[in-house]
């Protein structure tokens, strides 16, 4: 049988069935030198360069052609909320509060193992096609997204939402799902997947829970994922009620630490973001979902680059975005700090770049985002035949601002090669069993798909 772009069938699955030595040739690099890469099948890159393939072809039991491409490495998605990809374009055009009330959180109370399941599938399938390795998950039923990430052989932090509105019983709750997420994702020694405590945010999570969370997160030396400063709303209301900002708020609780991620910070302030800094915590700039939820403000890049604050990116759910498409979220990160700042040099393409892989390695805890000897291999070759992708005169340029996740031809996660030629095995059977679930979710919420 011919699969796509003429691969056999059998050629196919020996490719993508385990982690083996690796030679890379010709492949171009950011920086326009031609190389190959070797990496060995424990994962991890052992040689880059222009003699790599005369030295090492003999110990490779694979050989890429990577003539015609560009190597970049693998894309960390920061913040996001994998399953949601069930709920694209379910509810579009509101208000964030609007939307979560009356509509998110509505029909996530119908959602099952089951949904979770094949809403992961399709979200690791969504990334691997447009080049994510990596991703930082906040949402239910974790273990059901654990089984679907553990086959899907891309790196995931995964974490149980926590939502309590200071409801005791509720946090119970909270904290024994998040506790099973902790445990099973151990269970499973996969060097691909860890574990967070997720608070959803200060406005869901008062500061009695958020302390007691920060707690387990310290024991268990785990990150801890949350939403932090979305709207003027959440950081006025704060302020009413607690007489400081959501940041100072965290900070409070014991949140704040270099194990925190929190999503978006579109209305932090200067001293906010000092604190961050001095706390080493990280940011994942969600820009898109920002712009679709109206939050008003963008992300203050600049006061966070000056006071030291690692920011990563994230694209958010796919309700709010409505795509995992990280190098599409390049783009508009670096356009939207220009145009809300009105300052052309602010988020140069390199720096979206390294935004979009170093930095978010580096705010999920693992050394990664580079393609260099002794790094994971977590490669990414993006066709140079693309029309995005001609002229060449600044690769770096055509990445950040000119390419779109189907400019990516091959994806290796950890040495694996997941997707060749943009052949990915099992697509069909992914898109059918989430399509199916999609529809029995909202027939569950009594919605006619
Ligand atoms: C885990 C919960 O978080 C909800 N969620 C998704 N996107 C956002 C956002 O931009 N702000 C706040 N909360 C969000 C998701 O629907 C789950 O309920
Ligand atoms: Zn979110």
């Amino acid at each position: 049988m011919i699969q796509p772009h003429g691969i056999s069938s059998i050629q196919d699955k020996e490719l993508f069935l385990k982690n083996r030595s690796t030679l890379i040739t010709d492949v171009l690099l950011p920086n326009k030198k031609q190389v190959d890469i070797w990496y060995d099948d424990t994962g991890i890159i052992r040689a880059v360069g222009p003699e790599v393939a005369k030295e090492h072809r003999s110990e490779a039991d694979i050989t890429l052609d990577g003539s015609g491409t560009l190597a970049i490495p693998g894309l960390v998605n920061t913040h996001t909320h994998g399953a949601m990809t069930l709920l694209r374009g379910y509810a579009d055009d509101m208000h964030l509060q609007q939307w979560l009330s009356e509509k998110i959180w509505p029909l996530e109370a119908h959602l099952t193992g089951d949904h979770v399941y094949w809403g992961t599938k399709l979200a690791c399938l969504e990334m691997i096609k447009s080049g994510t390795v990596a991703f930082n998950d906040m949402y239910f039923f974790m273990k059901d997204a654990a089984r679907a990430v553990d086959e899907s052989k891309i790196r995931a932090v995964l974490s149980h939402g926590i939502i309590t509105f200071g409801n005791e019983e509720k946090f119970e709750t909270e904290l024994k799902a998040t506790d099973d997420v902790v445990h099973y994702v151990r269970s499973l020694h996969s060097p691909l997947i860890t574990s967070a405590i997720g608070p959803h945010a200060p406005y869901t999570v008062p500061p009695d829970h958020l302390s007691i969370c920060a707690e387990y997160g310290h024991k268990e030396k785990i990150l801890l994922h949350t939403h932090l400063a979305e709207t003027k709303q959440e950081v006025d209301d704060c302020q009413k009620t607690y007489g400081m900002t959501p940041t100072a708020l965290l900070d409070k609780a014991g949140c704040l630490s270099d194990r925190t991620v929190a999503a978006h910070g579109c209305w932090l302030s200067e001293d906010d973001c000092r604190l961050l800094g001095e706390r080493g915590s990280h940011i994942a700039h969600n820009p898109v979902s920002n712009m679709k939820l109206a939050t008003g403000r963008a992300m203050p890049y600049h006061w966070l680059s000056d006071k030291g604050v690692n920011v990563s990116l994230g694209t958010d759910g796919c309700s709010s975005n409505n795509n995992l498409d990280m190098l599409e979220e390049m783009k508009i990160a670096a356009i939207c700090q220009k145009f809300f700042w009105n300052l052309d040099t602010l988020l140069p393409a390199a720096e979206v770049l390294s935004m979009a892989t170093s930095c978010g390695a580096k705010a999920l805890g693992y050394a990664g985002g580079e393609i260099k000897e002794g790094m994971p291999a977590d490669i990414l070759l993006v066709s140079l035949h693309c029309p995005s992708m001609i002229p060449l005169h600044n690769p770096v340029s055509n990445i950040a601002y000119s390419a779109d996740g189907g400019a990516v031809d091959t994806t290796i996660c950890n040495g694996r090669i997941l997707m060749r030629n943009r052949y990915v095995p099992d697509e069909n059977e992914i898109i059918k069993g989430a399509s199916s679930s999609a529809d029995d979710l909202l027939n569950r919420a009594g919605i006619m798909a």
